[in-house]
């Protein structure tokens, strides 16, 4: 195995939700909420290695997002650590971190909402580069031209305006925009979740070039497990803020082995076959303010037992490069 580019070691986020005016008066007088804590993410590690694409893939409000921002250093972890390149990627962490958060780059779902409608494309992706010194002011039109060639945009378009592109374009746009930056890792937030499936398709296979093309190492967020297929090596599941099975993706599409994995892709509708073929997950994902006790997953698994209720199952190697955390690899659930 490579050495890891990206460690992320025992981190959790949490959030304090703090109670809207109306609340607090009410908590004044004794009877409103009080502020809550929202536990986004919990004791997540993994390690990346340079190259790699690891895919993140969960259920609305399971913590990917917020994961992935503090890989990208835009969230502070509340407990354990990430290093990239073995230093610490936090804003806490002063001027050798703010500089190593350029080769960490994040792509968002909705590209018009991270391009200023009022700036020509051309000066938002020359933007980052010349403020680090990635590229000379003078040099920067014809570094903007290639970047733009590069993701399949004539170089022309860079004296546009964000509204003049169709939403491929746009994250098109957004891909040169971090590879501007020359990033040794890229993060990518349901990159393609607002596009058109057929544009979805042109999308992912630039990503895929560009990633062979640059040697990039990724984290892909995505809720679509085929799209997720498509373009990772490995595969984390996450369930309420944990990562409950890890696996390189053709092991896990073979035969994923937690029952959330496999309630997952039952859910999955699948052309061309008949209306029965899915099934959706049993309730609803729990919320994040007071999760359940043990096996977050416990009270929608068809096999829980009382042990589940009891004790978190830890993230267990259950076979090579396979980890999953469920009470039924260890024993059984009582
Ligand atoms: N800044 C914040 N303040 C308070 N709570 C937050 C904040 N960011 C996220 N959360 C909460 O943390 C939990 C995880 O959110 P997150 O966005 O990471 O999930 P996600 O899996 O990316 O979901 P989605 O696919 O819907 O974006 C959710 O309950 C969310 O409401």
């Amino acid at each position: 195995m490579p050495a890891a580019l990206l460690d992320i070691d025992h981190v959790s986020k949490r959030f304090v939700k703090q109670p809207n005016i109306g609340e607090r008066i009410a908590g004044m007088l004794g009877v409103g909420p009080k502020a809550e804590t929202v536990r986004a993410v919990t004791d997540v590690s993994l390690s990346v290695a340079k190259g790699e694409v690891v895919g993140l893939v969960g259920e609305s409000g399971c913590g990917k997002s917020t994961l992935g921002r503090m890989i990208a250093g835009i969230y502070t972890p509340s407990d354990g650590k990430i290093l990239f390149d073995k230093v610490p990627v936090a804003k806490s962490q002063g001027r050798r971190t703010q500089k190593l958060t350029t080769r960490v780059q994040m792509i968002h779902q909705d590209p018009f909402a991270s391009l200023n409608p009022r700036i020509r494309i051309g000066d938002t992706v020359a933007e980052g580069p010349v403020a680090h010194n990635i590229v000379k002011g003078r040099d920067a039109d014809s570094y903007v031209a290639d970047l733009l060639g590069r993701v399949g945009l004539d170089p022309s378009y860079r004296r546009r305006f964000p509204h003049q592109f169709s939403g491929g374009q746009r994250q098109r746009i957004a891909i040169a925009r971090a590879l501007a930056m020359k990033p040794d890792l890229l993060v990518l937030d349901e990159p393609v979740a607002s596009l058109d499936v057929s544009i979805q398709a042109q999308v992912l296979n630039l990503f895929m070039d560009l990633r062979q093309d640059l040697d990039l190492t990724g984290i892909f967020i995505s809720h679509d497990l085929g799209v997720v297929r498509h373009v990772s090596d490995r595969v984390a599941i996450m369930y309420l803020g944990r990562i409950v099975e890890l696996a390189p993706t053709s092991e896990l599409y073979a035969a994923p082995n937690h029952p959330y994995t496999r309630a997952l892709f039952e859910s999955v509708p699948r052309i061309g076959v008949g209306k029965k073929s899915f099934r959706p997950i049993a309730g609803e994902i729990p919320s994040p303010l007071h999760p359940p006790s043990g096996c977050h997953f416990h009270p929608r698994c068809p096999f829980a037992g009382p042990r589940c209720k009891r004790e978190t199952p830890p993230l267990t190697g259950i076979a090579p490069g396979r980890f999953s955390a469920c009470h039924l690899n260890t024993g059984g659930t009582d």
